[in-house]
């Protein structure tokens, strides 16, 4: 196993709960969200510009919409934005209780619909589902779940990856990318959490030798997995919770970061004051493109 190349600090953004970074294909730009901040962010590699987008709610993750603006969950449903992140039209709305559940973790899949799950915020019993969201409405693929997060795809589009963070775990199923249908799921990866390293599987993004990069909340390092689950290499970050990797760039071999500082101990923020910035490292395999939302799909 390797421990190199590691992460350095693109922006500073001092996010709270930095989430959900996408790469735009049309723009070369990086999207991402501060959900605690309300906030859809825009990072531009070329010039450094960072843009921040005020949302009247939290949003937990975001895709580029085909024929313009976006897709995001809300705390309220999925919602079709416009292209400065003004809320234009409540796709589908949260079936949970509200009160208690929020849009988290979210990719488009090979055929461009969108996947996004819901986080069970008491923990209690695991009330979070995984939806998949196309024209034909809101259907769910999966529920029990306490931090719905992880999901990404095979390079051949026939492999879905979905992480429950708090259980520790990544499971894989079988995806039918013609119909957006899963079926038998099975656990890819596992971790233990040991010697107080509790670092958890959050976000992830597939490279194209099918290898699965998984940000380890409060684990302070992103880690990659072969396709048969054996952890390959580890890189740590200055920052104690990364939360999703996305890869970007021209060759799509820049591997962001996200990461958060909302309620972390004083003393760990002042070891590591950059937490809630955004990171980067350049990789040797570069990621999978992810599609735009495609409202026809
Ligand atoms: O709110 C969040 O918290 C989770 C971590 S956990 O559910 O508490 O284990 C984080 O991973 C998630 O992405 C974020 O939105």
């Amino acid at each position: 196993m390797t421990a190199t190349p590691a992460f350095t600090c693109v922006l500073d953004a001092r996010a709270r709960l930095g989430e959900g970074p996408v790469w735009s294909l049309d723009e070369q730009a990086l999207y991402w969200v501060d959900i605690k901040g309300k906030a859809l962010n825009r990072f531009d590699p070329a010039t450094g510009a960072a843009r921040a987008m005020a949302l009247p709610e939290e949003i937990g993750c975001v895709a580029p919409r085909k024929g313009g603006g976006f897709i995001a969950g809300l705390r309220s449903g999925l919602w079709q934005l416009d292209g400065e992140g003004r809320p234009v039209t409540c796709l589908a709305a949260n079936p949970e209780d509200q009160g208690a559940s929020r849009f988290n973790d979210g990719k488009t899949d090979p055929a461009g619909r969108y996947l996004a799950g819901t986080l069970d915020e008491p923990k209690a019993g695991g009330k979070a589902h995984l939806y998949r969201y196309d024209r034909r409405g809101l259907a769910v693929l999966a529920g029990g779940l306490l931090t719905s997060n992880g999901l990404a795809f095979s390079p051949d589009g026939r492999t879905l990856y979905h992480a429950d963070t708090p259980t520790f775990t990544v499971r894989r199923y079988r995806y039918d990318p013609a119909t957006g249908a899963v079926s038998d799921g099975e656990v890819f990866v596992r971790l233990e959490p040991k010697d107080g390293d509790r670092g958890r599987p959050d976000g992830a993004a597939v490279d194209a030798e099918g290898c699965y990069w998984s940000a380890l909340y409060e684990g302070g390092r992103v880690a990659r997995f072969s396709p048969e689950g054996v952890l390959l290499s580890e890189h740590p970050l200055p920052a104690r919770c990364p939360t999703m990797v996305a890869f970007g760039g021209p060759d799509l071999r820049t591997l962001y970061v996200t990461t958060a500082s909302a309620g972390r101990p004083a003393d760990e923020l002042e070891r590591l004051p950059q937490s809630g910035g955004l990171f980067a490292m350049t990789v040797d395999v570069p990621g999978l493109p992810v599609p735009p939302f495609d409202p026809a799909a």
